[in-house]
C-alpha cells in the first residue's frame, strides 16, 4: 500500500474489499453478499465478491489466477466458508494451500483481514473455522480484524433477530436451519452483524491506508537464511550452537 488513492467526489480514501468465500448450497453466499453490502456503505470503498468454485479445483489443487491478482490489489481480503466436519470445506482448503505461492514473497503482508462462517448447528464447531481462518491470515503476515459487537440473544428477551446472537467475535458466525434453503440463510441479526462487519472493516481499511505511508519489510524464506547466517557471522557465533 503505497500513497492514498482519494476518492474526490466523495472526499474519502479508496480501499478495496474483496470477499473470498466458497459455499455449497448458497447459504454462506447469502452472508458474503450482505457483507458485501455493508461495505458499500462506506464512501471510497469498493468491494469484490470471488467465489472459489469447485471446477478451478484439479487434483487437489485450486488455481484462478484472476482471483489471486484481485486479492493481491486489495486492502482487505474478508474469508468465508461453511463449516464441513468442523472445518472449512475441502474446496476452500485447496484455496488457502494456493497462497503457499504469496506465503513465500509475503505478498499479502499487512493487508487487513477477516473471516465468516455458517452452519447449521447453534455452535456446530464453527468456531474451529474461525481459527483456522485467522491462523491461516497471521501466516500469511495479515492484520485480522473481529467483529466489534455485542452479544444478543443472551438474555430472556432476546431472539435470533438479535446483533450477534451467536455471541462470535474472532470473525462472524451465522446458522441456517438444515432443512432451509439460501432464501432463509442466517437469521435478521445474522445478516445485520454481517452488514456490520463489512463496514467497519472498510472503515478499518481507510484508516489503515490512511496512516503514515510505509513500506514493510518483505523477505523470502532464502533471504530470511541469509540473513540470519550474516548475523552469525557478524557475532562469530558457529551456527550448531546459534541453532541449538
Ligand atoms: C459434509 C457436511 C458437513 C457438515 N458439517 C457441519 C458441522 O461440522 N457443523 C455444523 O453445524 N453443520 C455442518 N454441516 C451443515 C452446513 O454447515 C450447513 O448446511 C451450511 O448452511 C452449508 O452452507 P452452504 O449452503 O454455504 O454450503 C455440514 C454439512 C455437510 C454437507
Amino acid at each position: 500500500m503505497t500513497g492514498i488513492d482519494v476518492d474526490r467526489e466523495q472526499d474519502a480514501p479508496v480501499v478495496t474489499v474483496t470477499v473470498v468465500y466458497h459455499s455449497v448450497h448458497g447459504h454462506t453466499r447469502v452472508l458474503a453478499e450482505h457483507l458485501a453490502a455493508g461495505v458499500r456503505l462506506v464512501p471510497g470503498a469498493r468491494v469484490h465478491l470471488a467465489e472459489i468454485r469447485p471446477e478451478d479445483v484439479t487434483a487437489g489443487r485450486w488455481h484462478d489466477a484472476e482471483v489471486l491478482a484481485l486479492i493481491g490489489r486489495s486492502d482487505a481480503i474478508v474469508f468465508g466458508s461453511p463449516t464441513l466436519m468442523g472445518s472449512v470445506s475441502a474446496v476452500f482448503k485447496a484455496f488457502m494451500e494456493a497462497a503457499f505461492t504469496p506465503f513465500t514473497t509475503q505478498a499479502w503482508k499487512d493487508k487487513l483481514a477477516g473471516g465468516f462462517t455458517m452452519s447449521a448447528s447453534q455452535s456446530g464447531d464453527k468456531l474451529a473455522v474461525l481459527e483456522q481462518l485467522a491462523v491461516f491470515a497471521a501466516q500469511m503476515g495479515m492484520q485480522w480484524i473481529g467483529v466489534g459487537d455485542m452479544p444478543g440473544n443472551n438474555w430472556s428477551g432476546g431472539s435470533r433477530d438479535d446483533v450477534n446472537r451467536l455471541g462470535s467475535w474472532l470473525g462472524l458466525m451465522s446458522q441456517s436451519h438444515a432443512d432451509l434453503g439460501p432464501e432463509q440463510a442466517g437469521s435478521r441479526g445474522d445478516l445485520i452483524t454481517a452488514e456490520r462487519y463489512g463496514e467497519r472493516i472498510a472503515r478499518l481499511a481507510q484508516r489503515w491506508v490512511n496512516a503514515v505511508p510505509y513500506d514493510t519489510s518483505r523477505m523470502t524464506e532464502h533471504e530470511a537464511r541469509a540473513l540470519s547466517a550474516s548475523l552469525r557471522e557478524a557475532e562469530d557465533v558457529p551456527a550448531a550452537m546459534a541453532g541449538a
